[in-house]
Order: C-alpha cells, then structure tokens, then sequence
C-alpha cells in the first residue's frame, strides 16, 4: 500500500466516525449557514505570483515540522505578510490538523481559506463549507475519475473553488477534462513522498493559459518561488519553508515581494 492509499485508508476510518455522529442533512444546514466563500479564483488571478502560506504542524515526510498552538495567529502573521490564500491542514493523523483548525482559521482572517486534505467523499466537502473554507483541494491520484467530477461540481455548487492537485501529464489530463479551473502540480510524490521541482517544469507548459497554476512543495525561499515563476506558476503553495521560519509574517512577505516582480533577477545578498 502507498503512503497515500494509507492515509485514505485512515480518512476513510475517521470519516465513518463523523458520520455516526453528525448526519449529512446537520452538516449540510451548518454549510448553509456559513459565512458566504471568498472568491478564491479572482485572489489567484491577480497580477503577480501569489504565496498560498499552509499551517502544517506534521507531515509523513518530515514528521513534527512546528508547534502550532493556535493557528489563528500563525494565519493572521501570514496575512500580514501578505498571502493570497491560507491553507489548512485538516487531516488529522499524519498531519495533526482537524476541522476546528479550519473554523479557526476562517474567523482570524479576510483572504481566502483552503480546506486541504484528502476529500473522497461529498460529505467532506459540505463539512468543509460549514468550517468556512472558501477552497477545498481534490486529489487526482486519490479518486476515480467519475468521483472526480463529481466532487469538482459539488464543490462548485456549494461557492467554492476546487484545487485539482496532479503530479503527472496523465493526473492533468484528467483534471482538464473533469473541467478544473485551477490545478496544482504538487512536486511531492504522494506514493514515495520524494520531491522533485521539475516536475512543475514538465507539467505546466502543457495546460492552457487561462487554467490557474498553482506550484505545490519544496518551495525554500524566494529563489523556488523565482524558479517556478520562470516556467509558469500563478501560485506557489508553500508549507514547511514557512512554518519553520523564525518569523513567518517576514518569511511570507520575502515570498510576496519575489513573486511582485519574478522576471527580476534574484540577486543573492
Ligand atoms: O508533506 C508531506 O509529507 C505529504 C505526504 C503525503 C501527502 C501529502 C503531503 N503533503 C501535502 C502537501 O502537498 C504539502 O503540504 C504542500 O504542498 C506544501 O509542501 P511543503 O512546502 O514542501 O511543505
């Protein structure tokens, strides 16, 4: 079994136990309920390469990356910093995160928030929707494509923005044609966790211009987020480099000040 057919296994587990207890019709009142979505789309579209800053305590790859207390202020240092999206983490075994992150998240700030987990199920995304997410991420490699498509429509129909997250030529195919707006080539390998920037490269000239492109992983400082710009990326959708950062707000803003400009030349201090 891959690592990610392991984590499916264990949100598939933790699902089932949500479900016994919160019925459908109770999530989907709490969705309804919610706080209108941001249009995620429009925040991506804007000039410059945006900086999607993720609250990510632990990961299968690098195990406990940061002490995340409360996410509501690492959120708000990264709005300050001037990102255009925030993703949370939801998943809660290998990643450490959960639902109430999400709504914690939603109420500290003004820009967009991504659920970020892996979603198989309509359920997760309703649930998404009554956390606040104004973005909710669709893993290619972890659903059959007629899930697929239904999870984009659901997630659309609810006001959100699907993130379609690919990792091959064959995963983008299928994102095109489920009809995503927005895709993510993410350079880790979800089966081997290994990470690979040029896989950005590869992928990226061969979707349409007017599909938003979203650069996901390895990014360490502006010089990655320069790189990726350079072949293409509308977004760079960064984790570890900024929850390991001595200041996040800085770390954030350093990113956003390189992607105002990426033709610039870096030039190393
Ligand atoms: O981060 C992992 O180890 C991981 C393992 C298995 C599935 C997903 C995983 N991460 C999700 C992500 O794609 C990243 O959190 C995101 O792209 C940010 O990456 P990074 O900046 O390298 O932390």
């Amino acid at each position: 079994m891959s690592v990610l057919d392991e984590i499916v296994a264990g949100v598939r587990e933790d699902l089932a136990a949500r479900e016994a207890t919160t019925p459908l019709a109770e999530v989907k009142a709490a969705a309804r309920d919610a706080r209108p979505p941001l249009d995620a789309l429009a925040a991506l579209r804007a000039p410059g390469v945006g900086v999607i800053a993720e609250v990510k305590r632990q990961s299968p790859s690098k195990g406990a990356l940061a002490d995340i207390p409360d996410p509501a202020v690492l959120a708000r240092q990264y709005a300050d910093g001037g990102a255009r999206v925030i993703s949370v983490l939801t998943e809660r075994r290998r990643f450490g995160g959960g639902q109430a992150d999400l709504a914690a998240v939603r109420a500290a700030v003004d820009v967009p928030v991504l659920c970020k987990d892996f979603v198989v199920t309509s359920y997760q995304v309703h649930e998404a929707r009554a956390h606040g997410a104004d973005v909710v991420l669709l893993i290619v490699a972890a659903l059959e494509q007629n899930a697929l498509v239904g999870l984009l429509e659901r997630v659309e129909s609810l006001g959100m923005t699907a993130l379609v997250e690919v990792h091959t030529e064959a995963e983008a195919d299928r994102a095109l044609s489920a009809g995503a707006a927005v895709i993510g080539v993410n350079a880790r390998d979800l089966t081997t966790l290994h990470v690979d920037r040029s896989t950005f490269e590869r992928i990226a000239p061969g979707l349409p211009s007017e599909v938003v492109k979203v650069a996901e992983s390895g990014v360490r400082g502006p010089h990655d987020l320069i790189s990726y710009a350079a072949a293409g990326a509308d977004a760079v959708l960064v984790g570890e480099g900024l929850v390991t950062a001595g200041d996040a707000r800085q770390a954030v803003a350093d990113l956003v000040t390189a992607g105002a400009h990426p033709a610039t030349p870096h030039t190393p201090r």
